[in-house]
């Protein structure tokens, strides 16, 4: 099955990350919530502890308003804080609200480990770098949660009780911002280190960031089935 077109560096990096990609988009919380499986309890603790996890990449997203060298750069980061403050955080607490959990007790919710570990390595890997190491570090959210409803849309059971999230990240206005992110990412390639990335000394740096981030993905989905 293809996967979406969100531009030449996520096809870069995507490939470059190899297994750890794989195992990321078809991890077996993604299969529970494609054929239906995934326990309750294990999709509320996993939500919850989402909740918590945009919080903290919306302020990575937000520190990309800061690194930004351009106008464009600086409207598209700011507009992706919009997107996920105000429209992917709206699934949390409309589904947390219908099991009798308030937006304020997600807000106040404790970290897991896992939770805390990957979003600090990504506010760490745009503190010390410019708006490139930090874009490598975001993007495996981003668009593998793009490319993972595109494809869960596709082949979902009917009966499923996921469609509502699975439609949250197959929908034009996710897709979207995938998009729009993913050519903001080739763009701002193109203007640090011109255009072919691969033969660049900054490749490898890069390539790892997309990586950790991609396995710190694999490791809170695994947290998510443990439940706790
Ligand atoms: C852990 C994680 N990764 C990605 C996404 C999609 N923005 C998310 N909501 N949560």
């Amino acid at each position: 099955m293809s996967y979406p077109d969100y531009g030449k560096t996520f096809a870069l990096w995507r490939e470059g990350a190899g297994q750890s990609w794989h195992d990321y988009v078809t991890h077996p919380f993604v299969e529970g919530l494609r054929d239906g499986s995934l326990p309750r309890a294990s999709f509320l603790h996993y939500l919850i502890q989402d909740y918590v996890y945009l919080v903290h990449y919306s302020r990575a997203w937000s520190l990309g308003v800061i690194k930004a060298e351009t106008q464009d750069e600086m409207k598209i980061c700011a507009g992706t804080v919009h997107a996920l403050v105000n429209h992917e955080m709206a699934l949390h607490v409309e589904t947390c609200a219908a099991a009798g959990i308030s937006e304020e007790a997600l807000f106040n919710a404790g970290e897991t480990t896992e939770n805390l570990a990957y979003t600090r390595y990504v506010l760490d890997a745009g503190m010390q770098g410019d708006f490139l190491d930090l874009m490598a570090a975001l993007a495996p959210c981003v668009l593998g949660y793009g490319e993972i409803g595109a494809r869960l849309a596709q082949t979902a059971s009917g009966d499923t009780p996921y469609m509502q999230w699975i439609e949250t990240y197959a929908g034009d206005e996710y897709q979207e911002v995938c998009r729009t992110a993913g050519a903001m990412i080739d763009k701002a390639v193109e203007r640090r280190i011109g255009n072919d990335l691969s033969a660049s000394p900054r490749c490898e740096i890069l390539q790892a960031r997309y990586t950790k981030a991609t396995q710190l993905e694999v490791g809170f989905w695994d947290m998510g089935l443990r439940g706790q």
